[in-house]
């Protein structure tokens, strides 16, 4: 996959069938889009292009949204997207004179003259251009004199799976994991480096890795106890998480600590990827470390039992 990070090393395609959108989570229904768009770019021998924005819109058009927080990193969209076999990624600095631009000049300046958009592919409800006023009707109306063709990708494809980034977002800052991993179509997962804590874990015999988010946008799920896979050196534990400020320890900053079952390393400085797979229960204070234990234990049970 060729990756742009500005439009001006893009080189001009003959062929380019081509979507764009901000695609938060490559999720279930970005996926139909994606899966459609390189369908077509192989019946039509194009080749299919992505063309996303960053900063997420959002951040830079309207003045609530500072503390917006993402399904996914821009480095999770390039992996995602190299997965499903896109060939060309251009991420477009998503400025306040980009947002400005109307549908026409979007139309003209960036889908025409920089990529050479012979087929566009969108969802139905995609907005584009100054103010969002771009529309799959206006496309259709115009597309014959702008010398490209247009496919939505229906309503009832997309609603039918009532997928969106913001729905997904919901379920999980409100611990519903299951139902954000289903309609992620994989797990989510949280990537960082494993940091130095209070090196309590160790001496109450779970050792906890504490991790650091690689991007400080990335929506952290729900403050409890989760069951995880975690992915660290190439290779797969099973493990268990807590998110959360530690209330039996009198801990005040929120944190996010997985024990790795039959896992023994010292692995601080070091890259860690999580899954979360399911929700076991909220994070709670206990009268003593014995009782936590007790209870730590307890959860591990648990894991134990959804594993196999
Ligand atoms: C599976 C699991 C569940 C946990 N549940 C709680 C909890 O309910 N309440 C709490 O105060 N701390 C909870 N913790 C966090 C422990 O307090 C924490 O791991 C311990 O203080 C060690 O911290 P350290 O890594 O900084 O040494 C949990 C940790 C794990 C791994
Ligand atoms: N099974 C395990 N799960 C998590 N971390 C482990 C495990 N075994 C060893 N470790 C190491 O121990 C550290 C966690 O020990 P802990 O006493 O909780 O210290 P800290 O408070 O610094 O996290 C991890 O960062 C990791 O380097």
């Amino acid at each position: 996959m060729n990756i742009y990070h500005s439009l001006d090393s893009f080189q001009k395609l003959e062929n380019g069938v081509v979507t764009s959108g901000t695609f938060d989570g490559v999720h279930l229904g970005h996926q139909k889009i994606l899966s459609r768009l390189t369908e077509i770019s192989q019946q039509s021998g194009g080749e299919s292009v992505v063309l996303t924005f960053w900063p997420h819109p959002r951040t830079v058009v309207s003045e609530d949204s500072q503390a917006l927080q993402l399904l996914s990193t821009v480095e999770e969209k390039i992996a995602l997207f190299a997965k499903l076999g896109i060939q060309h990624l251009a991420i477009v600095p998503f400025t306040r004179a980009f947002s400005e631009l109307t549908s026409e000049e979007f139309i003209q300046q960036i889908l025409i003259d920089k990529i050479g958009t012979k087929k566009l592919v969108i969802g139905y409800d995609h907005r584009f251009g100054r103010n969002r006023e771009g529309s799959f009707e206006f496309l259709q109306k115009n597309c014959s004199e702008y010398g490209f063709e247009v496919e939505e990708i229906p309503r009832a494809d997309i609603e039918d799976m009532a997928i969106s980034s913001s729905r997904i977002r919901k379920s999980l800052v409100t611990g519903h994991i299951q139902e954000a991993n289903d309609l992620l179509g994989r797990p989510y997962n949280l990537s960082g480096t494993v940091v130095k804590g209070k090196q309590l874990g160790r001496t109450i015999g779970f050792p906890t890795a504490n991790v650091h988010l690689h991007e400080s946008y990335k929506l952290v799920p729900m403050n409890g106890v989760y069951i995880i896979y975690a992915l660290h050196n190439g290779n797969r534990y099973q493990g268990m998480l807590n998110i959360g400020v530690r209330p039996t320890v009198d801990g005040t900053m929120r944190t996010i600590e997985a024990h790795l079952f039959d896992f023994d390393q010292e692995i601080y400085g070091e890259d860690i990827e999580l899954e979360l797979l399911h929700y076991l229960r909220p994070e709670q204070k206990f009268d003593g470390l014995d009782n936590l234990v007790k209870q730590i234990q307890v959860d591990k049970q648990h894991s134990l039992s959804y594993f196999s």
